[in-house]
This record gives structure tokens, C-alpha cells and sequence, in this order.
């Protein structure tokens, strides 16, 4: 389903009852709710509402657990680090427990080794058979990746693994990543996508011809759950369907 609003702020404030919405249903049904978040600069918005009245206090956050969709592989003190951007917006500034909050980093360790640690903690933490996250927050960067599917990339095939890790050349970073499959059984998936720079990748992802080398986000069609969109009309401008 593709939501459009007028800006940002719409956008983002929306994103954020969408979150506590997602999180109480969850708590009420299983006792616990399991999010991955998004990095990039789209959800910084979000992030800061959530650390704001009235959404602060409807969090149910005590039963939050925080794992990441992606990550940029720099220390947690790097500009560059998605977990730190989501530390300095809202974790830092709500009472959620620090050993729920599982950044995708660690010091003295390879970034594939960690990829194998990180899936073995995803494991422990669900059930084997059934990786399910209440909600995964995704953003779209304007060549059509999400998470740290690149176009091109290897990871793109990988069809047993949860975590991978792998040297993107053009950036001249590791990156480590949630796979589409282990994406695809995520009960509730939202896509936050803004701005004219991102028009025609939307088009493309959204309306154009399948080629997930070149769109990765098309990789992402949960399984049982629901993908949301939410664009504003900058980034929506191209598309047919929804005029
Ligand atoms: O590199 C990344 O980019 C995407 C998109 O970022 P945005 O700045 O266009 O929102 C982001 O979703 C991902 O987490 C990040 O590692």
C-alpha cells in the first residue's frame, strides 16, 4: 500500500503513530515487540517524535527490543553510523533498556564474523523457524537500495542467510545487512521515502519493469505481512497509480 502525504513532517508524524500503534498491538499479543531500524537521513524526523510528547509515553519501551535493518561498518562514534544517528535522535533519550538495543558494530571483530554473530543473536531471540519482526523500518536511497542491498550486489542473491556482510568498493566500506528473506517474513514493513531525488527510483520500484539487480527495493514483498510506502508528493510525482 502506498501512503502520500504532503511533507516531511506529515510523514513522519504519521510514521511515529504507525510505531506506537504497531508496538502496543504487539506487546498485547506476545508480550514483547521486535523493530529493526532504518539509518540514512529519512527516519531522523520519526526518531526525534518518538522521543517527544505524546508518542514518549504511549512506547511501550520496557518491552522494546532494537535491532538495526543496516549498518555502515564504523565505530559507534563515527558520524557515518546509523546506530549513533539513532542514539543522539531517541534511544539515548528513552527508557529503553540498553541490553534490548542491539547496534550492528562491534570493536576487535571482522565485519563477516560479526554478520554471523548478529544472525546467531537473531536466532536466540526468535524462533528459528519463524523470524518475524513486529516492524522493519526501511529507507530508499535515489539508486533504488534499501537496507544495504546495493544494485549489483551479491547479497542480493543470498537466499539462506539473515545477516551478511560485504565490501561495497564504491564506498570503500563494509556494510553489513539484513537479507530480503530474512526482511520478507517481517510481520509489518514501512518504507519512508522523500523527496524529489528519490521520484524516479520510486517509479521505477514501484511501476516499472522487475529487475531487482538494478532496484534492489524490489526485492521486498513480505512473505504473510504488509509493506507500507510512505512518500510525500515530491517523491511520489512520477507515479501513475496513484493520480
Ligand atoms: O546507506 C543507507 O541509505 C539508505 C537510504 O538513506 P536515506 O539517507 O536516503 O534515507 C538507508 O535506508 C540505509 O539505512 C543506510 O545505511
Amino acid at each position: 500500500m502506498i501512503k502520500i502525504f504532503e511533507d516531511k513532517a506529515q510523514l513522519s508524524k504519521e510514521a511515529a503513530a504507525l510505531f506506537v500503534k504497531t508496538a502496543q498491538e504487539a506487546v498485547e499479543k506476545n508480550g514483547r515487540f521486535t523493530v529493526a531500524l532504518t539509518g540514512g537521513s529519512s527516519p531522523v524526523q520519526l526518531y526525534s517524535l518518538l522521543a517527544q510528547q505524546p508518542f514518549v509515553e504511549q512506547v511501550p519501551w520496557k518491552q522494546t527490543f532494537i535491532f538495526w535493518g543496516d549498518e555502515r561498518w564504523v565505530p559507534l562514534t563515527d558520524n557515518l553510523s546509523n546506530a549513533r544517528m539513532a542514539t543522539e535522535t531517541f534511544l539515548s533519550k528513552v527508557p529503553v533498556p540498553p541490553e534490548q538495543v542491539y547496534p550492528m558494530w562491534s570493536e576487535n571483530v571482522e565485519p563477516e564474523a560479526f554478520a554471523q554473530q548478529y544472525e546467531k543473536l537473531l536466532q536466540q531471540h526468535f524462533d528459528q523457524e519463524n523470524p518475524q519482526f513486529d516492524l522493519i523500518l526501511l529507507g530508499m536511497g535515489d539508486d533504488g537500495h534499501t537496507a544495504s542491498l546495493f544494485p549489483g550486489t551479491e547479497v542480493l542473491h543470498e537466499a539462506s542467510r539473515w545477516v551478511q556482510a560485504y565490501f561495497l568498493a564504491p564506498q570503500s566500506m563494509y556494510r553489513v545487512t539484513l537479507t530480503a528473506p530474512l526482511i520478507n517474513q517481517a510481520k509489518k514493513i514501512v518504507f519512508l521515502t522523500f523527496g524529489q531525488n528519490k521520484a524516479d527510483a520510486l517509479y521505477e520500484v514501484l511501476e516499472g519493469e522487475r529487475n531487482p539487480e538494478k532496484y534492489p527495493s524490489q526485492l521486498i514483498q513480505p512473505k504473510n505481512g504488509e509493506v507500507l510506502w510512505f512518500v510525500d508528493e515530491s517523491a511520489a510525482s512520477r507515479l501513475k497509480k496513484s493520480k
